[in-house]
């Protein structure tokens, strides 16, 4: 079990360059599996997650070369679908969530796609019906052993079809778009998930020649093409990053800039954190944070009620970073209600926080009122261990503020999604040492 060990209470300085969005590469990474051409992928993040993605993808046959930092080609012109039936893959499949969005494009283009339940962050309950109903719509045949927690669907041709979503899940959105795109005629899927990571998978099996309109709402329009070419692909900045080292560089009381963020593409981000006092400056492309010397303070509604902070999905905002806005939160002048919609097992990491002193009541499994301290106390070091990606990002921030030195354990949590978080964080002045 890895562990970082952590001399709190520094003030830290300089600019760090967000990676490419994780969530965004295990979608793009599945659409190779379309086409038997070349596709060129940039900005890759070398993280836990997107390696094992990339290692399952080699050991279905697709040819992977290392072109540079970040940059890869692909090509899956002799796909070993006898891997799917391994032993091997159920170990792979469980080891990673993104997994899951290979089931549609092998579905689209082979006829078949299986995946054991997958992996991804302890949470809470991850359904995956919006997945198969969508896949059945279009006229697969599902199937499902419950005794080893696999699942399956076969066609011999898909056919365009009309469908609403229940719910708009994030991966099921992307898995029913890349088997549409190569289905018999008209989708039209209602109800979308339309986060920026899906709207540059759309992007880019555009340009691989699919026909997908209304990139970016709710209701996508799918033309189904008989095949798909190669294309060259670059992902944005990862705005779960980006918005946690918003939340690092308020709670140390850090002038911070964030290089080249995309700011058309965060949507609500900057103005939460500017809900909880925090002043995010737009500086070109750059998000600048200056010192909060005085501290930050939580704004009211309007009738002069606490704040609520909650999750949607996009464009509401992004369960990814309630964690970080809650730790961040910790440390602000007033008061603020967390509420964390989707997930009902996401805020249990409160209880370490309190341990370090911060004052929260959790109310329920959703819901937390955190009542900053001003900076008039400061949070205590600790031991602790990561539950999540998120929640162990947020442990990491309070462990920068605290007084004192703090271990983290189960940091493979954290490097499932934050590439080289240590180097570049040290890079910035921080104090903090993997010792195991
Ligand atoms: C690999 C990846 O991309 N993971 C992301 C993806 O996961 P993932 O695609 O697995 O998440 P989903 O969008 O399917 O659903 C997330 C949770 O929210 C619930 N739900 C979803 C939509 C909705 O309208 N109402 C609702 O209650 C679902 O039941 C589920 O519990 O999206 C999540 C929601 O943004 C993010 O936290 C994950 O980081
Ligand atoms: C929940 C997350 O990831 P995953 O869906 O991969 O578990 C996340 O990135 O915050």
């Amino acid at each position: 079990m890895g562990i970082f060990k952590i001399e709190g209470g520094h003030q830290l300085k300089g600019s760090i360059q967000p990676q490419g969005a994780k969530n965004e590469a295990l979608q793009i990474l599945c659409a190779v599996l379309l086409t038997p051409e070349l596709i060129k992928i940039n900005n890759i993040p070398d993280i836990v997650d997107v390696n094992k993605l990339i290692s399952l993808l080699k050991k279905l046959g697709v040819k992977v070369e290392k072109k540079g930092k970040g940059t890869y080609t692909f090509q899956a012109d002799e796909v070993n679908l006898k891997y799917l039936e391994s032993d091997e893959f159920k170990i792979d499949g469980r080891g990673l969530r993104g997994s899951i969005m290979i089931v549609g494009p092998l579905l689209a283009r082979f006829g078949k796609g299986y995946i054991p339940k997958p992996g991804g962050d302890k949470i809470g309950r991850r359904r995956l019906d919006t997945h198969f109903e969508g896949l059945i719509k279009l006229g697969a045949k599902f199937g499902y052993s419950k005794e080893e927690q696999f699942y399956g669907v076969e066609a011999d041709k898909l056919i365009g079809a009309y469908m609403l979503l229940e719910e708009a899940s994030v991966t099921g959105t992307a898995n029913i778009v890349m088997a549409a795109v190569l289905a018999e005629g008209k989708t039209t899927i209602y109800n979308a998930a339309c986060e920026p990571y899906l709207q540059q998978l759309c992007k880019m099996l555009n340009r691989m020649g699919a026909k997908i309109s209304g990139v970016g709402s709710n209701m996508l329009i799918i033309d189904g093409v008989e095949n798909l070419g190669g294309t060259n692909h670059t992902m944005l900045p990862d705005m779960i990053e980006i918005g946690s080292w918003i939340g690092l560089a308020a709670m140390t009381k850090s002038e911070l800039t964030i290089k080249n963020v995309s700011w058309n593409d965060l949507g609500v981000i900057p103005n939460m954190f500017r809900k909880l006092g925090i002043t995010v400056e737009k500086k070109g492309d750059d998000i600048h944070i200056p010192a909060h010397i005085d501290g930050y303070e939580i704004q009211n509604f309007i009738d002069g009620s606490i704040l609520t902070i909650s999750d949607a999905p996009w464009p509401g905002f992004t369960p990814d970073l309630l964690s970080i806005i809650l730790v961040v939160a910790t440390q602000a002048r007033g008061s603020v209600l967390i509420h964390q919609k989707m997930f009902e097992s996401r805020l249990f990491f409160v209880d370490k926080l309190i341990d370090m002193g911060a004052k929260i009541i959790l109310c329920d499994p959703h819901r937390a009122t955190v009542i900053g301290h001003d900076f008039k106390s400061n949070l205590k070091a600790t031991t602790m261990t990561s539950p999540d990606i998120r929640a162990g990002v947020s442990l990491l921030i309070a462990a920068l503020s605290a007084k004192g030195t703090s271990t983290i354990q189960n940091i493979e949590q954290i490097d499932r999604g934050y590439e080289n978080i240590d180097e570049r964080l040290r890079a910035i002045g921080a104090k903090i040492e993997r010792i195991a």
